[in-house]
Order: C-alpha cells, then structure tokens, then sequence
C-alpha cells in the first residue's frame, strides 16, 4: 500500500499555472482553438475562486469576448468560429465574472438561443441540429443569467428532459440514451435552474451518484471506469443539488483531487501523475470548493460560477 504523500493545495502555482497559458502557442493551444472560449471560462472561474481574478485584464477579455458574437446573437469558440449554444454560454458567463453583463445585448443573444429550441422542447447546439441535454443546459443557464427564461418554453424544456430519464434514476443525451454522469449534472442542473426537481427520485440517482466512488477515493463517470478529477464535479455538483452529498466520502475524494496537483509546475491532471490542463484545474478547484476547502471561494453547483457572482446577478439592489 503506497503512502500517499500528504499534499495541501498548492493555490499560488495554480494561479501562476493559469496566468502561463495565455502566452503559450503549443499544441494544446492549437487543439483546443475552437473551445478557447470554454478554456477562458475555465481558466477565469479558477482564478475567481482563488482570489486572483483581479490579476487579468477583464476590459481585454470582454472586447475579445464580443468580437467573437456573430449578427445571429450567437458566440464562436474563438474568433473566426461559427456560433454555437455552449460558447455562447461560456461568454455570458465570463461576462458574468467580471460584473460585464451590461456589455451584452441580452435581447439579442436570447433570441439566437430561443430559435435553437424544437417542437419536443429540445435544444439544438446550433444550426446544424445536434440534438444533446448538454445545450438544455447551456440554455438554462444562459436564459438564467440573462433574466430571459420567458422567451423559451420552459415546460416542454422540462417534459423533454422528463424523456431523457433512465430506470436507474440516471439521464443520457437524448430519450433512450445511457446514463452518464456528465449528462447527469446537465439534466439536473437545468431542472434545479427551471425549478423541476420535483421530476428527480433523489435517493435512486443519489444511490448511483454515490456508486461512482471507488476505494482510491474518485469518482468515476460510469460503473466499470476509472476515476477522473472533472467526475469530482460532475457527480458531486448533481449530489449537492440533490442533497446527498453525505452519501460519499468527502475526505479520500479531497485527498484524490490534492494528489492529482502538479507540485511543481502548478495545474490539475485528471488522474495522478498524468499532464495536467486547464480543463481539470478548473473541475479540480470546482470541485475542492464543493468540499468547502478553506481558502477557496464557494462555487454555485447549478450555475458553475462563484455564489458571489450568482448573488450579484439575481440579489443586486437596483438603485
Ligand atoms: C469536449 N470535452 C470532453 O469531451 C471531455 C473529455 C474528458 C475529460 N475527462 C474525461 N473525458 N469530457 C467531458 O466534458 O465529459 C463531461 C460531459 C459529457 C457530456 C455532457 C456533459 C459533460 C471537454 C473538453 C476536453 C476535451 C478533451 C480533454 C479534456 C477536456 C469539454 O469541453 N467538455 C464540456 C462538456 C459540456 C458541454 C456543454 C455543457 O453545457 C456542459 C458540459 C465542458 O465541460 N464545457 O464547459
Ligand atoms: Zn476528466
């Protein structure tokens, strides 16, 4: 039995970590270019919720932000790309961060997400008409934010995810489509969002939620598989939403992200010792904020953004 070595959360290399990718060119940065909206929402929530969001520049990221909308009221993964349902969720959400929500035309950008939503109550991730949970999800959120959630119809947003449960309590990616615990924090998030728990048999997908953990203290995404730093959040996020998170081992999950920490270099890996990247740093932070590690400010398990940030979008006092 190998002794762990017993690792605190090493916050100043994370920063240093995150504050290193924008100036790199590697092949990373060139693989993931069509998500590079995705990576700055990753890599900016992280800074948020270790204190150091004010060491990037938000008027730059903004500006970058809005030259990546399109006329339809959509946003691209970076400039140049088409517009898509979970980018456009990325750049409300960063706008979101940095108290910008002002910057964008909410009107607009609700009535590309709105003609993205089917007869069956579905979301298409774009014009092309790939039809997933994952963008009920980006939709939700998005509308949420905004303070548009009327230019969708919510109910049969509802009914189509209703669809989208399984026998094991879990959700797929369409009616029919086998549980998956990123599929799972989509479904439930959204229904939490929407106000529809109501749908969810808690103790049943609480049970198979709580089943992803193995004896090395991570959770995995479904039974048989390895565990995996972002399975921290996808699973604990939809535990804490369904309030069963005490059905886990808070303590060997808090030792397995903190053991899949680059000590050295800074960043999070998906499992120990493997490369790290800025995708399970966030999950990694996410989710070490899920457990309420000191010195980490707190995450929304619905919204994916700082309870601060959600305060201030819906409890703001208007003068
Ligand atoms: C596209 N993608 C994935 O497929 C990752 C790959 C992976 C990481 N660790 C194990 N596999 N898988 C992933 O995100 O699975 C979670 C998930 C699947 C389906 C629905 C929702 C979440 C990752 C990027 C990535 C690629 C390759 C290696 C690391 C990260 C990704 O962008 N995931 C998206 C999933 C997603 C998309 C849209 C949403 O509304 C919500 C979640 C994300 O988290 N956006 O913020
Ligand atoms: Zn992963």
């Amino acid at each position: 039995m190998s002794v762990e070595k017993m690792t605190t959360f090493q916050l100043e290399k994370h920063v240093d970590y995150i504050k290193s990718l924008d100036k790199k060119a590697d092949f990373d940065s060139v693989v993931m270019e069509h998500l590079r909206m995705s990576g700055a929402y990753w890599g900016l929530t992280a800074m948020d919720m270790m204190h150091s969001l004010d060491d990037m520049d938000g008027d730059e990221i903004a500006a970058w932000i809005l030259k990546c909308q399109h006329d339809c009221g959509g946003f691209g993964g970076n400039l140049g790309h088409d517009p898509h349902i979970l980018y456009t969720l990325n750049a409300v959400q960063i706008l979101a961060l940095f108290d910008k929500l002002d910057v964008a035309d909410a009107d607009k950008i609700a009535n590309y997400i709105s003609g993205l939503q089917k007869d069956d109550g579905s979301f298409a991730g774009d014009e092309w008409g790939e039809i997933d949970t994952r963008f009920t999800y980006a939709a939700v959120n998005c509308l949420s934010i905004l303070k548009r959630m009327h230019t969708i119809n919510v109910q049969k947003a509802t009914d189509f995810l209703v669809r989208c449960r399984n026998f094991d309590g879990g959700f797929g990616c369409t009616p029919g489509g086998e549980s998956h615990a990123g599929q799972i924090f989509c479904c439930v998030a959204a229904l939490a969002i929407m106000g529809a728990l109501h749908h969810v048999d808690k103790d049943l997908l609480g049970w198979w939620l709580c089943e992803r953990q193995v004896k090395a203290g991570g959770l995995n995404g479904r039974p048989e598989k390895l565990p995996d730093v972002c399975y921290s959040w996808w699973v604990l996020s939809s535990l804490v939403i369904l309030d069963r998170a005490h059905w886990i081992n808070k303590e060997k999950l808090k030792d397995f992200i903190l053991n899949c920490q680059d000590q050295d270099r800074g960043g999070i890996s998906d499992a120990p010792d493997d490369a790290v990247d800025v995708f399970h740093t966030f999950f990694g932070v996410a989710g070490l904020s899920l457990l309420e590690y000191p010195g980490i400010k707190s995450i929304d398990p619905a919204y994916a953004l700082p309870v601060h940030v959600v305060d201030r979008i819906f409890f703001r006092q208007k003068c």
